[in-house]
């Protein structure tokens, strides 16, 4: 079955959405296979955001993730990599769409509440780099 890693970012953490995000992923069908509350270091950001490393915004975006804890989780269900996207809507929340996790909780696009694996390959990454092997339960 797909899976797909999603996080609600220190700005959701902070704003006590945890609850409501991971309602809605629940509501939606998807099987939670592991969950922890965590702080990011330095390395694990640098890494996880890599393929942002010559953007203005990457410094920012680091210190920004690594500002407090997150909720790290694995999400399992057909479609789920997509599906989770689409649940997030657009990146910057000015342009995602009432309904959204995005368009309903954010303003801004450098604390827009949520990540979720961009594609297959990204999704298996990221998992990897989240959790080991014996934090899985289902
Ligand atoms: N132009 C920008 N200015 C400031 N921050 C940005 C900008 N573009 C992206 N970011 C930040 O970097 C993160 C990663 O960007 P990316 O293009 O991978 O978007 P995304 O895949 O929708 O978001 P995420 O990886 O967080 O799920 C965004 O969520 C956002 O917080």
């Amino acid at each position: 079955m797909e899976r797909t890693f999603a996080m609600i970012k220190p700005d959701g953490v902070r704003r006590g959405l945890t609850g409501k995000i991971i309602q809605r992923l629940e509501d939606k069908g998807f099987k939670i296979v592991a969950l922890k509350k965590m702080r990011i270091s330095f390395d694990l950001a640098e890494e996880h955001y890599g393929e942002h490393k010559e953007k203005p915004f990457f410094k920012p975006l680091v210190e920004f993730i690594t500002s407090g804890p997150v909720v790290a989780m694995v999400l399992e269900g057909p479609g789920v990599i997509a599906e989770l996207r689409k649940m997030m809507g657009a990146t910057n929340p000015a342009d995602a769409l009432p309904g959204t996790i995005r368009g309903d909780f954010a303003t801004t696009i450098d604390e827009n509440v949520i990540h979720g694996s961009a594609n297959e390959a990204d999704a298996e990454r990221e998992i990897a780099l989240f959790f080991r092997p014996e934090e899985f339960v289902s």
